[in-house]
């Protein structure tokens, strides 16, 4: 397919061995080829036409992997996008991954585990200090019960941990039943519920939620409702445990609702700015999204519930352009730190000596890493080019 006019001979080679797309510009664009592993569900709700449609104008390629073929057989690509549960698929992307340094995969499968655990998904939070940016982000007290449901309620009363409580599942695997939670309004009806489960103090928030969405360096947030506010009459009178629906998943917004405006303000953008940065990084994510809760009758007090990786982002306003704006983004910054990786007085020195300093280190997780072999240059290579896409440049480079 050719559009426009002259075209130099090597990009005409390029062009009829399917490598580039013409557009309407002037200039011919490499195809940037994506390949996803998604569950039929996530490619239902992610893989709409409306982004279809626009990332084939922009050049990009959504191409499913087949996951009854070896990846090395497949592709190539130039970003990989997966969510899959299972050891037999976080082991092969992950092989994928140290094989193939200049392929971007979203994300490491060690960092999105991290999220499938409702204990460790807020540990990041709770270390975050935020002070001076307009406001405090907290994580409400809970606790986890692994075993014995019939010790819930003295544990609970030896942690001080105030009613009424939100139980939730410990895993989160994409499963309804990971989603299934419950609020308890007394102690003895705790030990009716099921471990392994995470008990989380309410935190009344006047029935809204803002979800913020994360692709990358892009951030979004909107409002969504959620349950309402826990009275201390209704406390003293209710008993027992009920079942509530995912209120806040549900795809209606709560923008345009009339709302108590102290309610529905959104948190500052500066504190929701370096909430994003300091997760993307602390995380290693670059595709996920953050619930909050502003605490009632406060104005700055707010407290993250949940964070999820690869979100509903179909639901995200302007979900299409973010997405194919943020693909293109990878593939430009990553031929970027590969020129300069391959140039750098860094790199020659980390193949010479072998080995490399933690001074040397350009980011926190590849002090972790050795060079004894090429291969393991070549995980160095692919660790930093995700940490330079979710943090900053790296130094020394
Ligand atoms: N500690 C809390 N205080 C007040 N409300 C809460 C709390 N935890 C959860 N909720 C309410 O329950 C809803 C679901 O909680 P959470 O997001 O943790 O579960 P989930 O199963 O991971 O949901 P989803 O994946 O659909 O976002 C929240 O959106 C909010 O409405
Ligand atoms: O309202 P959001 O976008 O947070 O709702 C998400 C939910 O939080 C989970 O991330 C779901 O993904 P799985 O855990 O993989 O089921 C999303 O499901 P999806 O099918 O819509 O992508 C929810 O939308």
């Amino acid at each position: 397919m050719r559009i426009n006019g002259d075209m130099p001979p090597e990009k005409e080679k390029e062009e009829e061995e399917g490598k580039t797309v013409s557009l309407s510009t002037q200039q011919p664009q490499k195809l940037v080829v994506v390949g996803y592993a998604l569950t039929s569900k996530k490619k239902k709700s992610f893989l709409q036409p409306k982004l279809e449609v626009l990332a084939r104008n922009k050049g990009i390629l959504f191409v499913a992997i087949d996951l009854n073929r070896p990846l090395s057989d497949q592709g190539p690509f130039d970003v990989i996008l997966h969510k899959l549960l299972g050891k037999d698929w976080c082991v092969a992307i992950e092989d994928y991954r140290k094989r193939n340094p200049e392929v971007a995969v979203l994300d490491p499968p060690d960092a999105i585990e991290h999220l499938y655990n409702r204990q460790s998904m807020l540990k990041d939070v709770t270390d975050l200090n935020l002070s001076g940016c307009y406001g405090k982000v907290c994580v409400p007290r809970q606790m986890v019960v692994i075993n014995d449901p019939l010790s819930i309620p003295h544990e609970v009363s030896k942690a001080g941990l105030k009613l009424p409580l939100v139980a939730k599942p410990l895993v989160v695997d994409g499963t309804a039943k990971s989603h299934e939670l419950f609020l308890a309004y007394d102690q003895c009806s705790l030990s009716e519920l099921e471990p392994p489960l995470v008990l989380q103090e309410f935190v009344n928030h006047g029935g809204v939620l803002f979800k913020i969405y994360i692709v990358g360096e892009a951030i979004k947030v909107v409002r969504r409702f959620s349950l309402p506010n826990v009275t201390k009459q209704e406390l003293s009178k209710v008993e027992g445990i009920f079942r509530f629906p995912r209120v806040s998943s549900a795809a209606a917004s709560a923008d345009d609702a009339d709302l108590d405006p102290s309610v529905a303000e959104l948190p500052p953008h500066p504190l929701l700015e370096k909430l994003a940065r300091e997760l993307r990084h602390r995380l290693g994510l670059r595709l996920f999204n953050v619930d909050m809760i502003r605490e009632h009758g406060t104005k700055d007090v707010f407290y993250v519930i949940d964070i999820n990786y690869f979100p509903g982002f179909g639901k995200m306003p302007d979900y299409e352009h973010i997405f194919t704006d943020f693909l293109l983004s990878l593939v430009q910054s990553k031929s970027g730190l590969l020129g300069k990786l391959k140039n750098s007085r860094f790199s020659f020195s980390v193949i010479q000596n072998g080995k490399m300093s933690k001074s040397q280190c350009p980011c926190v997780r590849a002090q972790e890493l050795q060079f004894e072999t090429n291969h393991h240059f070549t995980t160095f290579m692919s660790h930093c080019l995700s940490c330079f896409v979710t943090t900053q440049p790296a130094q020394g480079l």
